[in-house]
């Protein structure tokens, strides 16, 4: 990770403010929106930071936290608490399906509420170690103030479609507006999404890995409300139930206000707002992954959405998830290993 070098003028931030992971890490390349190498690693379903656009150039210099404040209107917004830095997201529809009947085999470490905005703040300013921490994620919708709505129309719309018709994306799903503590860590995982992840304000650091890691990466068990999120805790992985995470490659880079990160569908990552480093405000694009083709070879994120569809077969007939391991290990062993 190269920071500034001591002799440039605007200090933007430097690697005592990265949490230390064991983990072999290359950079993600970095390219002018104009650049056609952006094209070219979209098309290979390949992360890219895509510098200089104009993309959220309407919220740059106006969405400070008090301009938010103002205008982000009186309903209640969605924000996550957590005993501690990490904010591992969980699919409460999961919490209580006949899978795991009680539903009590599970308590997440961070908790979803609802708050207006002012509390949100409020907490925010007020925050002291050892308080529970916060982070506001909320899909833009038509509750926000009129304000906000002008800055949103004028995002570079031009740029983001030109994005989803040249790679047959399919369409924007949600504009999720994320307002983080400095600290604050969302673990590893994927979403079925394309996902421009445009920065706003304050500095995240994004690492990366591609979905033929997932060997190596363990995430839990599709009917776990953790699905698609890594079993492995980066902080204390766990080599003995882990052993392969220490194979694994990623990518990382830290995106800064005006920066646009690709996170291609079915990529992993990881995102730390920086220590030290104030609230951040990143506003994401998430497109419909568009008509999947059956081209051979098959890409290795098509080859995790046919693992998803056999997992959730089996669960649908076998209902106990404790018989999905003994009947897919008769399957293979001494079959297909
Ligand atoms: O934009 C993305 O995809 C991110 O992961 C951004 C991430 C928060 C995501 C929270 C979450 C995790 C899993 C499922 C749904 C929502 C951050 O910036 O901290
Ligand atoms: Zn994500």
């Amino acid at each position: 990770m190269t920071s500034c070098d001591k002799d440039c003028d605007k200090k933007r931030w430097d690697s005592s403010q990265l949490r230390k992971y064991d983990l072999g890490l290359e950079p993600i390349p970095r390219y002018h929106y104009q650049d056609p190498k952006v094209d070219e690693l979209i098309k290979k379903n390949q992360p890219v930071l895509i510098t200089g656009s104009k993309l959220v150039e309407s919220a740059l210099q106006k969405w400070s936290l008090e301009y938010l404040e103002k205008n982000l209107g009186k309903s209640g917004y969605t924000v996550y608490l957590s005993r501690n830095h990490k904010f591992k997201y969980f699919d409460e529809k999961k919490m209580l399906t006949k899978t795991n009947q009680k539903g009590v085999e599970f308590t997440p470490i961070s908790k979803r509420v609802d708050m207006k905005v002012s509390d949100f703040m409020k907490r925010l300013k007020e925050w002291k170690r050892g308080e529970e921490r916060i982070y506001l994620q909320q899909p833009l919708n038509s509750t926000v103030g009129p304000s906000i709505v002008e800055d949103y129309m004028k995002f570079d719309w031009p740029f983001v479609t030109s994005k989803k018709t040249k790679h047959n994306w399919g369409e924007l799903t949600s504009n999720v507006l994320f307002i983080s503590m400095e600290g604050n860590v969302t673990p590893c995982h994927y979403d079925e999404q394309q996902n421009l992840f445009a920065q706003i304000h304050g500095y995240k650091r994004c690492i990366l890995f591609s979905p033929d890691q997932f060997e190596y990466l363990y995430p839990h068990p599709v009917y776990h409300p953790h699905d698609r999120q890594s079993m492995v805790d980066f902080e204390r992985p766990d080599y003995a139930r882990f052993p392969k995470f220490r194979n694994v490659r990623g990518v990382e880079t830290v995106i800064e206000p005006g920066d646009v990160l690709y996170i291609p569908k079915y990529w992993w990552h990881h995102v730390e707002s920086l220590m030290r480093g104030g609230p951040t405000i990143t506003v994401n694009f998430w497109y419909k992954g568009g008509p999947t083709t059956l081209e051979y070879p098959l890409m290795d994120h098509q080859k995790v959405s046919i693992m998803r569809n056999v997992e959730k077969m089996l669960l649908e007939v076998l209902q106990d998830p404790k018989e999905v391991g003994p009947l897919l290990r008769s399957m293979v062993i001494g079959r297909y290993t």
